[in-house]
């Protein structure tokens, strides 16, 4: 598959900080690429960097071709971490504007943005002016002002931020629908949840450096399995079991633990609940948990990317202990 991206070594020095370290990384064409990292990880320097925002310290980056992504600005569609549209203007005239700037003509650009503002429920913000809109309408606004213009290339800096749920799920479905009309999507986030749904591939980036870059599957197989065990529990007991590598107490309520036990490659996690069983130790609830893009990344990194979002989990139930 082609790659409509490419970095190459890439670092961005401010003064004596080096904000990003020999960063490579490619996008192939069509697909969906997360580019994660915890507050500060240096995720907005690179976006500004692929766009020719500012300019690199070391190393090259490729976008549709062009060594500069000034070059091909026409081609990509951006939506900035910092937002703020033309207050005084209408939604449609704020998108037909910025569509205009990339060369649609005026009249296509407003059709186009009265059927997106439609699309995106905000059929009846016609009338209003930017400045009477919620944030989270503004922000839907702007992201379809930075689609308008139908780029090839899609560049997102956390765009679910500032959404509530309702509207980070239209958002999911739009990043959806712009892949399946063949646009290749680069979304900043530091909310695992979003990419490991949406993504073709992930970029996990720490401290400036990248720490992985692969698929979600990929990511997580990183991480181990691990057995949330809740209960009148001893963490040494627990950690005695068969199978069971380091434990870590998620939460200790009137004496009631809830642990997080690492499960060892190839342990079979019915023994250890068996094993449990015949220690009679105090077993109330035992799940295995298959590990999260959020764990692969506490995992890969040492960082925790979302810290609101540490306890949360999908995973495969076995048994729940009766008391
Ligand atoms: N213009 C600048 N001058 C000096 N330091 C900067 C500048 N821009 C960013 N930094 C620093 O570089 C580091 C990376 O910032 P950057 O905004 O790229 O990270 P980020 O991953 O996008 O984080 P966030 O999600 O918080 O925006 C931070 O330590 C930041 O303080």
């Amino acid at each position: 598959m082609a790659a409509v991206l490419q970095l190459a070594d890439v670092s961005k020095n401010y003064g004596s900080f080096q904000a990003v370290r020999n960063l490579s990384f490619e996008v192939e064409r069509g697909t969906i690429c997360g580019f994660l990292g915890p507050n500060g990880a240096g995720k907005t320097s690179t976006i500004r960097m692929i766009l020719g925002l500012q300019g690199v310290s070391s190393g090259q980056i490729t976008i549709l071709g062009a060594d500069d992504g000034r070059k091909v600005r026409d081609r990509i569609g951006f939506l900035p971490e910092e937002r703020g549209l033309y207050k005084k203007m209408t939604p449609v005239e704020a998108i037909s504007y910025l569509g205009s700037l990339k060369g649609l003509p005026a009249a296509e650009g407003r059709k186009r943005a009265r059927d997106m503002l439609e699309q995106m429920g905000l059929g009846d913000t016609h009338k209003k002016k930017m400045k009477d809109l919620s944030k989270g309408m503004a922000q839907k606004v702007q992201l379809i002002a930075s689609v308008v213009h139908q780029p090839e290339f899609v560049i997102l800096d956390e765009p679910f931020s500032g959404l509530d749920p309702m509207n980070q799920q239209g958002l999911e479905a739009m990043i959806r629908s712009l892949a399946a009309n063949g646009a290749t999507v680069l979304f900043s986030t530091h909310v695992m949840q979003h990419a490991e749904r949406l993504c073709d591939k992930v970029v996990l980036l720490a401290r400036g450096r990248k720490a992985f870059e692969g698929t979600v599957a990929e990511a997580r197989a990183t991480s181990a399995r691990y057995l949330e065990i809740e209960g009148a529990l001893d963490v040494n007991a627990v950690a005695a079991l068969p199978g069971v590598g380091t434990v870590e107490t998620l939460s200790d309520i009137d004496g009631i633990v809830t642990l997080k036990a690492a499960l060892a490659a190839g342990a079979e996690a019915q023994h250890t609940l068996r094993a449990a069983f015949v220690s009679d130790l105090d077993v109330r609830r035992f799940q295995l948990r298959e590990p999260t893009l959020h764990d692969a990344f506490i995992a890969l990194t040492g960082d925790h990317p979302d810290d609101d979002q540490r306890h949360k989990a999908t995973g495969t139930q076995i048994e729940e202990a009766a008391q």
